[in-house]
């Protein structure tokens, strides 16, 4: 009996170590960075604390917690160095780390060489093991709702889109490497208090493979996935622990299923089941959304206060200061020996409606790329209302309140159309979290359908996935989410490609009764000239990188030399 319960409180501690490092692999993966660091974090938190507390008689809380905060500055660093590195280079990267990091452990004489170090004290005891994961449980609940979390799916989902919302991408990853490490240092300190002795061979592969493994069984974005794939992976082989030469068998192929039929994990098919269930609620909700913005906005927000949700903007970028919406100088963009941008100077005027027009290749993208901060401009420089650009900081121009659309759509196909636009409010949220625990979109639902209403998107549409919506429908969110950020200058890339005219025509009255309602200029780039005569206040035309015509649609449409190169002869 003894026997029998000594081994499930080893399997049970086991299994909360493993969801630790679980956790660790969650906060990276959430956010699209498929870094696989947690070995080499919990070497270093293990090793570090378990000589602190041995060899130098540390108490136990501290050399804890300095395991972890080291292994968390590693992590930072880490994070720093791979800075530009993604994909499958960075899972090389880092699994090299690991390994690297074990075979340092393993030849040093402080960490006892190949044979490790025997006679740690027993000080972890369970409720350590269950408290800290009960408290990195909660921290990621927390955070998924948060701002914070909103920020990392939206990461996932497409980085240079994020990056346009005011989402710091560079200065997040790092953060979320740190992070990681902590939470394996933590782990892997716990580990070693607990066991009692530690080898080299406790942070090798094999041992980085169950902790995927666990996460995926689980599920890759949800905060529950490794929570609940610590319990399936750990605990179900035991129902069948009579089976036990077939045990590695059974595992593979519960994996196997799983990434075919599952692959969201266990957690994301229950969510699924359950999101298919609520459908119906949802959109029934919408529709009271739809007419709750009808009545005085007190009764929505949540803290009763019409205006405490507007309240959480940023204020120094809020203030317009004279001088011209944009002021593009002398910019230039090479693309090796291709110059898409030669020496382009123009201004747009506040509350202007300006037209970019070219023919293909003829740098009107890279014209708004650079301008948003996609692309680092070779040469020159950009301001908005007296105020230098940052260049090549798509974020930093966010917060400038730019707002653009993209050529092709680019919406999170993993939110909703409402939770689309609210996005749209990220740079201006200073929040860290939720207001009272109802997180990001919560506190964004309400302007969220005002705008969706603004661009006449139906209201049975906004809580709906939006990979299903007319194409349409879909650009005008784009625009809506552009629009929720409060933008100065409203940046358009061929807002209405591929629609028929009349629906162009209403996409851009409707574009330009908004800009003139709220004081926007905007610049956008269309082909049609009917269009660009009837609603643009002025027009530049680009031909090979460079501007050959500046001013009023009537004396630019009628230039020979935009004529010869865009319009054609006849
Ligand atoms: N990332 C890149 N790398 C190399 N060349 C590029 C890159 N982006 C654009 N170019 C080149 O720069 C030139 C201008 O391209 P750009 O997309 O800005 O033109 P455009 O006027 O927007 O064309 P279209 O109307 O077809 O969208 C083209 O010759 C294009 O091939």
């Amino acid at each position: 009996m003894l026997t029998w319960l000594g081994s499930y409180h080893y399997l049970g501690s086991t299994a909360i170590i493993m969801c630790l490092l679980g956790y660790s692999t969650y906060v990276l993966l959430r956010a699209g960075i498929f870094a696989v660091p947690q070995i080499a974090y919990f070497c270093i938190g293990a090793y570090l604390s378990t000589i602190l507390t041995v060899d130098h008689e540390v108490n136990f809380y501290v050399a804890i917690a300095t395991g972890g905060l080291a292994a968390a500055a590693c992590g930072a660093t880490l994070g720093w160095l791979l800075r530009s590195v993604s994909g499958i280079y960075l899972a090389i990267a880092t699994i090299a780390f690991g390994e690297v990091t074990r075979v340092i452990v393993r030849n040093l004489d402080v960490t006892g060489g190949p044979s490790g170090i025997l006679g740690i004290p027993r000080a972890a005891q369970d409720w350590h093991l269950v408290l800290t994961l009960a408290v990195v449980i909660i921290a990621c609940a927390v955070l998924a709702k948060s701002r914070y979390g909103v920020a990392m799916d939206a990461l996932r989902q497409d980085q240079l889109v994020a990056e346009h919302l005011g989402i710091a991408a560079r200065l997040m990853r790092i953060q979320l490497f740190a992070l990681s490490g902590l939470i394996a240092g933590i782990a892997g300190g716990l580990f070693a208090h607990f066991r009692g002795f530690i080898i080299p061979n406790d942070f090798a592969l094999p041992v980085l493979l169950s902790v995927l493994a666990l996460v995926v069984v689980g599920g890759l974005y949800g905060f529950t996935g490794p929570l609940v794939g610590a319990v399936v992976v750990h605990t179900l082989p035991e129902l069948f622990a009579d089976l036990e030469e077939y045990r590695e068998i059974m595992l593979g192929a519960m994996l196997a299923i799983i990434i075919l039929f599952a692959p969201r994990g266990v957690s994301g098919l229950v969510e699924s089941l359950v999101a298919e269930v609520r459908g119906r609620q949802r959109r029934a909700r919408s529709a009271a959304v739809a007419s709750a913005i009808h009545e005085p906005a007190a009764a929505e927000t949540p803290s009763g206060d019409p205006r405490r949700a507007r309240d959480d903007v940023r204020v120094p970028s809020q203030q317009v200061e004279p001088g011209p919406a944009l002021a593009v100088r002398d910019v230039t963009k090479r693309f090796g020996g291709l110059a898409a941008l030669s020496n382009v100077s123009f201004d747009i005027r506040k509350g202007e409606f300006l037209g970019l027009i070219g023919p293909n290749g003829s740098g009107k993208s890279t014209l708004i790329n650079v301008v948003s901060g996609a692309l680092e401009p070779t040469s020159g420089t950009l301001e908005a209302h007296g105020r230098r650009l940052s260049l090549g900081r798509p974020e930093k121009t966010a917060d400038e309140r730019i707002g653009r659309t993209f050529q092709g759509i680019r919406l999170f196909t993993d939110f909703t159309a409402i939770e689309n636009v609210a996005l749209g409010a990220y740079c201006r949220h200073q929040r860290w979290t939720g207001s009272g625990g109802a997180g990001y979109f919560a506190i964004w639902r309400r302007e969220a359908a005002e705008v969706l209403e603004l661009v006449r998107v139906p209201a049975s549409m906004w809580s709906r996935d939006v990979t299903t919506l007319p194409y349409g429908i879909q650009r005008r969110i784009e625009i809506a989410r552009a629009l929720m950020g409060h933008p100065h200058l409203l940046m358009l890339d061929e807002p209405t490609a591929g629609m028929a005219e009349d629906e162009t025509q209403e996409i851009f009255a409707l574009v330009s009764e908004v800009a003139r309602e709220r004081d926007i200029s905007v610049l956008a780039v269309e082909h049609d000239v009917p269009v660009m005569r009837t609603y643009c206040d002025r027009v530049v035309v680009l031909n090979f990188g460079q501007l050959i015509a500046d001013g009023s649609p009537e004396v630019v449409l009628r230039d020979r030399t935009v004529v010869e190169a865009y319009l054609g002869q006849s």
